[in-house]
């Protein structure tokens, strides 16, 4: 099968090029793995690492030591192997924990409004990370899993039930962003044009938005308009985090369905090669809540990062 893809140029032409964005971390777009000798601060973390570790057969995604995230002031040794690394890897996902990785825990969350346009957003100045993807994806349902909550955020079999940038303000100093799907073939054709051109303001637009965590249905193989997503925002400079959503849907291989970590691995190959850098990446269920603690972390640790540069 050929996937006709829409990834201009990204590789030199972006990647390679000093940045020009106005976001004050870029953690997509850190140079691949400094091979130096580790520092002893990852195991600062006050977060208990011992539920992160995976045992090597459960492995759902063959992980190298490149295809890792490293997060921004975490050094790894030349000789390291992705065995020894293996305990300070996010579980289900390609990201190292930093010593920045505290304090995760949502503790308190609440609506705080919904806008059309960015700069009706709130002016508080506390970080926030967007959830964005095409409809039906799982947004609000991961959303209510983070917060673990059932319905802050409405969810609906129906696509196209989120129609604003909705803020959530968590533990009163950071938000969570819901918006509204792409790629809901049925949403008037002026909708579609709108939320394209309010949803790309406010990625270009937003000083706080410390990262976009662009989900990916794992329970169906790649999609092209995802792909193209996945393109603009490395084309812009966003930083992006991939969330795979469904993953405890699993298809019978002798119906020709694939299962998740085989959809997860053909979508990371066909992005591989665009990116100078491996996105991070994590695999998650709302169902199961698999992925959950894991996503906590990485926001946490992109967040204090965020917060002292
Ligand atoms: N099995 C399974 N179903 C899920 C999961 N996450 C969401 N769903 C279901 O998928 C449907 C859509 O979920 P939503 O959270 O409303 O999706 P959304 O991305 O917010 O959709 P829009 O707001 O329309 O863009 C609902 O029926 C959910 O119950 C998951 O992890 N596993
Ligand atoms: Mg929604």
């Amino acid at each position: 099968m050929v996937v006709l893809l829409h990834l201009p140029r990204l590789h030199s032409a972006v990647f390679l090029t000093k940045s020009l964005s106005p976001y004050k971390t870029h953690f997509n777009l850190i140079p691949k793995l400094r091979r130096h000798v580790i520092k002893s601060t990852l195991s600062t973390t006050s977060e208990p690492t011992h539920n992160l570790t995976l045992p090597e057969e459960e492995t759902p995604v063959q992980i190298s030591l490149e295809k890792l995230f490293v997060p921004p002031e975490t050094d790894v040794p030349s000789d390291a192997s992705t065995l020894s690394l293996r305990s300070r890897i996010l579980k289900g996902s390609n990201i190292l924990l930093s010593k920045y990785a505290r304090d995760a825990q949502v503790m308190q969350a609440e609506f705080v409004k919904s806008s059309v346009k960015t700069q009706d957003c709130p002016s508080d100045g506390f970080p926030e990370f967007a959830l964005v993807g095409r409809s039906n994806v799982g947004k609000s349902s991961l959303l209510n899993s983070l917060v673990r909550r059932k319905r802050l955020a409405l969810t609906s079999k129906k696509p196209g039930k989120t129609q604003c940038i909705n803020h959530f303000r968590i533990n009163d100093s950071w938000f969570l962003v819901d918006l509204p799907g792409y790629g809901y073939a049925a949403a008037p054709h002026e909708l579609r044009i709108d939320w394209q051109k309010f949803t790309k303001d406010y990625f270009l637009n937003r000083p706080t938005l410390v990262s976009v965590f662009l989900l990916i249905d794992a329970s169906i193989p790649a999609k092209p308009i995802d792909l193209e997503y996945a393109s603009w925002l490395g084309e812009n400079q966003i930083p992006m985090t991939l969330i795979f959503t469904k993953c405890d849907k699993r298809k019978k291989k002798k119906n020709g369905g694939k299962r998740p970590e085989e959809n997860v691995n053909d979508f990371l190959d066909l992005i591989r090669g665009f990116f100078q850098a491996e996105p991070p990446w994590i695999m998650t269920s709302s169902v199961t809540n698999q992925g959950r603690d894991e996503i906590l972390l990485h926001m946490a640790q992109l967040r204090n990062y965020w917060l002292k540069h």
